[in-house]
């Protein structure tokens, strides 16, 4: 099995006629991969188009300007990146990429702020980019649109009520990442990667590539495929969080980047990762645990599934800027 590629014609909104089919479908893929395409998924291509034509502006700012607003500057996971200041696999070299990140603006009054919760607070835009705030409010409003009713189909997937997530949608932690891989060095060593092999932390990605590909997805027989850029089509992977829901049914699969298909030229990506509302419960849902058993994880919080991947990837507590993988 590939990666399998869902029409959400007819699914989008809730109720849609053709929403149990697709349930069907998201069913089949989750057991499997963990990953598949989505068309027709509601977020208009211009939308798209121009989100990474900002992308593109932003990285090639000079990096005094991109520095200015450093991730190690924001309390709340927020900023530019620079090459190699991630290692997702502790067992390869720091990953060959720039990024950004951005999210939903919580003001300083507003409790989770108050809390400390990691990644609440406020962005930090560049100066010399003055669109790219307002563009990425809006990207992030659609993609969460998407991700919300991605999260209704997949209730509907383990046969519970649609709405059955709804409630832990209150405060979530959105996260937009903007991602600029340079050409795969020549020669380089088996422990090189854009970024190494990972498992996402949270509900669920959404990822816009451009059309040169590297992604490659670990498949459950062990062999990697490639994510092959399929026009008009969003990347979905699930991430940790669905695993714990699922009692372990549903995959979150470890993938990772190498630039090798550009012919020599930068990759861009755009990650979205929905987790949801950081107090809300993680318990597995009763329709995939058994009569009898013992559900395989704990009942635990958001924030504190979050706080214990931090801990086991980076030795850091979560108050510690630590990566979002
Ligand atoms: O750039 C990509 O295609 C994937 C990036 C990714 O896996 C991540 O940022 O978690
Ligand atoms: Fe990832």
């Amino acid at each position: 099995m590939g990666i399998p590629l869902i029409d959400l014609t007819g699914a989008l909104q809730f109720g849609a006629a053709r929403s149990a089919a697709v349930a069907a479908e998201l069913r089949r893929a989750c057991m499997g991969p963990g990953f598949f395409y989505v068309r027709n998924h509601g977020v208009p291509q211009e939308l798209i188009a121009r989100q990474f034509a900002l992308v593109q502006q932003f990285f090639d700012l000079p990096l005094a300007g991109k520095e200015a607003i450093s991730l190690h500057k924001s309390p709340s996971m927020r900023g530019y990146e620079s090459l190699g200041g991630q290692t997702l696999d502790a067992g390869a070299r720091p990953d060959l990429k720039e990024s950004f990140y951005c999210g939903l603006d919580y003001a300083a009054d507003h409790p989770y702020v108050q809390r400390g919760y990691h990644s609440y607070g406020r962005n930090q835009w560049p100066a010399e980019l003055p669109e790219l705030g307002d563009q990425c409010r809006t990207y992030i409003a659609a993609m969460q649109q998407l991700a919300l009713r991605l999260m209704q189909l997949l209730a509907l997937s383990l046969h519970l009520p649609e709405d059955y997530f709804d409630h832990t949608h209150a405060s979530p932690m959105l996260t937009l990442r903007l991602l600029r891989y340079p050409p795969h060095p020549e020669g380089a060593d088996a422990l090189t990667f854009g970024a190494g092999e990972h498992t996402d932390w949270g509900a669920i990605t959404l990822l816009a590539q451009d059309r040169h590909g590297g992604l490659e997805v670990k498949l459950p027989s062990g062999e990697w495929a490639a994510a092959t850029p399929v026009e008009g089509a969003l990347v979905v992977n699930l991430g940790d969080m669905i695993p714990r829901w699922t009692n372990g049914l549903y995959r979150s699969n470890p993938h990772r980047v190498r630039n090798v298909h550009s012919g020599g030229a930068p990759r861009h990506s755009i990650p979205f990762f929905y987790t949801p509302d950081y107090e809300a419960q993680v318990v597995p849902v009763p329709t995939c645990v058994p009569a009898g058993e013992v559900p395989r994880y704990e009942p635990c919080t958001v924030g504190e599934h979050l706080q214990a991947m931090y801990r086991k990837t980076y030795g850091l507590s979560d108050s510690k800027q630590a990566a979002m993988a």
